[in-house]
């Protein structure tokens, strides 16, 4: 399968080095589209695929077009991939907010699917939400999944609307989990850690916490729960949440998340 990234940033390339890993496509057929001087020549550097600075006639041979560009830089995107896109090639955009709709008019061609990574794809540990115009073939879904499961795990969607919540939720996601874990150690620092004992104490809480929700049968209340001895400490920190509101902040964050995944559209 031949496949053209357009824009090799983090996401692009975590997309490019796992279809790579997993054989899925040879280097050979890798076209990296990359407008940045300096991040072209470290991917030619890396020896990733095929580097060119501008879309060209070369894009017309592949089977896939990948758009991960930030939304803000598509217009100038489509207007030159419009001359050189052909009937048959499918177009996987991992751009937040951007319509399949809009994709479809802005580059007058049907077969438009879209996805939300995040970036744990890096590590082949991603989540990856996707939908499709209804014009794209099951074949071509399939296709695009199996490159999608080289970066983790994938689920599509039937409704395109909820890909904005899901760039509120996963797509945005690991930001969150690094805030919380940077406040965590920050609280340690202030209670008199060194930042690399905070950081131990944080890391191995968190990953052991995390194994215990995906093995245990308790809910997550009940886990709660079985941390919070009545009358001590948990009890102390779960008060002060609730009362700074801590929960409907987090919520509230996600869905000005999701909102402004909708604005980015317009
Ligand atoms: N970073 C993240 O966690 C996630 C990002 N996304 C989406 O992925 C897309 C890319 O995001 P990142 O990789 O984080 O951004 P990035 O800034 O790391 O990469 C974008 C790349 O596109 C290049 N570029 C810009 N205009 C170009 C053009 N005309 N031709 C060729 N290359 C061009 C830039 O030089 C840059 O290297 C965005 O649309 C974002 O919404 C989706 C899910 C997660
Ligand atoms: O912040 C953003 O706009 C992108 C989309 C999801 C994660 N990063």
């Amino acid at each position: 399968m031949k496949v053209a990234i357009i824009g090799c940033g983090n996401m692009g390339m975590a997309f490019a080095n796992s279809f790579i890993q997993y054989n899925l496509v040879q280097k050979a057929d890798l076209l990296l589209v990359e407008k940045n001087q300096e991040r072209g020549l470290q991917l030619q550097e890396q020896k990733s695929g095929i580097v060119v600075d501008t879309i060209s006639s070369k894009i017309s041979q592949a089977d896939l077009i990948i758009l991960s560009v930030k939304p803000q830089d598509y217009p100038a995107v489509s207007l030159d991939l419009k001359s050189y896109i052909n009937m048959s090639q499918v177009i996987l955009s991992i751009m937040a907010g951007i319509p399949i709709a809009q994709i479809q008019s802005s580059l007058s061609h049907d077969l438009v699917i879209r996805a939300m990574p995040n970036t744990p794809a890096l590590l082949g540990m991603g989540m990856t939400a996707f939908a499709a115009a209804e014009q794209v073939g099951l074949s071509d879904i399939r296709k695009v999944e199996n490159l999608i499961n080289s970066t983790g795990r994938a689920v599509f969607l039937e409704d395109e609307k909820l890909l904005d919540a899901v760039t509120g939720l996963s797509g945005s996601g690991p930001a969150y989990f690094f805030y919380l874990i940077k406040s965590m150690i920050d609280a340690g620092v202030a209670m008199g850690f060194d930042p690399a004992m905070s950081s131990l104490l944080v890391k191995q809480t968190m990953l052991g916490s995390y194994h215990l929700m995906q093995t245990s049968d308790k809910t997550l209340d009940e886990l709660i729960q079985a941390v919070a001895s009545k009358g001590g400490t948990t009890e102390a920190a779960l008060r002060v949440f609730q009362e700074k509101l801590v929960g409907e902040g987090l919520q509230q964050g996600i869905y000005a998340a999701r909102d402004r995944a909708v604005e980015l559209a317009k």
